[in-house]
């Protein structure tokens, strides 16, 4: 079982306070007879920036109540709490994404940020209610960069084309209210055997004591077929119930000749993930260059601090 999303309160608390059970208690639905919404599983969209194109996608006609389409929408897309699958329509889902907006989504204008302190252990994060979203990912996926990226700001966090930049756990305050953390990379093939086993353990700490952690938001190279490490990484997650959301980066790297393109690298890496998760974590497509998916992401980041906050 995945825990999709992250509420303070329990899950079973707040399924007495939504009107339905959250999707991680409801029983997954058989990939059934594909359906008019089977439209939202064409090839994602690349877009060449985001910032003249509308936030959603056209609308289709509502294929109404306990039909297939609605256990099908269930299965892909990630409708979060507040609504129900029936409800979904297309023009609610982000395009370049299997995300859906719903009620709890707003204020994800950023003001300012604020650079709060380097750790090299978990217990020296800042000890703060306020939630927060941690980068992950192999190193050199653009995790640094995606902070810069959404804050806006060249430098915020430091880049580097040298795998191995990031090395500490870095909380930046977003306008006063909520965490972005960049994290070191992981799969450095590089790094001595030390470093890459302290890796796991400083890190796995984080991740299984940080209450405040809202979700992960779990960083996969598009412009590469799909790496293991990066499956197992998601597995682990899963398993210990830490809510993610796949952000693909390099989107905009479109390469010549037989190597494959982002979008179907997304799918590839997609198909291996329904293997082992009853339904699929949200995922977006982003990139740091062009801005792809840059406001996307930050309407979804609170939706999922809304509710965790509500
Ligand atoms: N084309 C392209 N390049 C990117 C993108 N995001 C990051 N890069 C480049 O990838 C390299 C690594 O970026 P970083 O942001 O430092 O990667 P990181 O995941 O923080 O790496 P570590 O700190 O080593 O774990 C840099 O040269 C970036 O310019 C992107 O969306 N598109
Ligand atoms: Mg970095």
């Amino acid at each position: 079982m995945t825990l999709l999303f992250r509420p303070r309160l329990s899950s079973l608390q707040l399924a007495g306070l939504l009107h339905s059970p959250p999707p991680s208690l409801c029983s997954a639905a058989p990939f059934g007879r594909l359906s008019p919404k089977s439209q939202i599983l064409k090839p994602p969209i690349l877009h060449s920036s985001s910032s003249n194109h509308a936030l959603f996608a056209t609308r289709t006609s509502n294929p109404g109540p306990t039909s297939d389409s609605a256990r099908f929408v269930r299965k892909v897309l990630f409708v979060p709490p507040g609504l129900e699958p029936e409800e979904v329509t297309d023009d609610m889902v982000l395009p370049g994404s299997n995300i859906v907006i719903g009620p709890y989504a707003g204020d994800a204008k950023i003001k300012e940020v604020q650079f709060v302190k380097s750790s090299n252990r978990p217990k020296d994060c800042p000890r703060d209610d306020r939630p927060e979203f941690a980068m992950l990912g192999r190193s050199n996926v653009g995790k640094s960069s995606l902070i810069n990226a959404l804050v806006r700001k060249k430098e915020v966090a430091l880049t580097s084309k040298k795998p191995g930049k990031t090395q500490l756990i870095n909380h930046f305050l977003v306008n006063g209210s909520w965490y972005l953390v960049d994290l070191p990379g992981y799969g450095f093939a590089n790094a001595s055997e030390a470093v890459r086993m302290d890796w796991s353990s400083f890190t796995k700490g984080y991740f299984l004591n940080r209450e405040t952690l809202v979700s992960v938001l779990l960083l996969v190279d598009a412009s590469v077929p799909p790496q293991k490490i990066d499956l197992d990484c998601a597995n682990w997650l899963g398993r210990n119930n830490i809510p993610m959301t796949f952000v693909f980066t390099k989107c905009d790297k479109m390469k010549g000749g037989k190597t494959k393109r982002p979008d179907e690298n997304i799918r590839d890496l997609l198909e291996l993930i329904r293997e082992n998760f009853p339904q699929h974590p949200p995922w977006i497509m982003s990139s740091s260059v062009t801005g792809l998916g840059r406001d996307e992401l930050l309407l979804h980041m609170s939706q999922l601090r809304n509710y965790w906050d509500s």
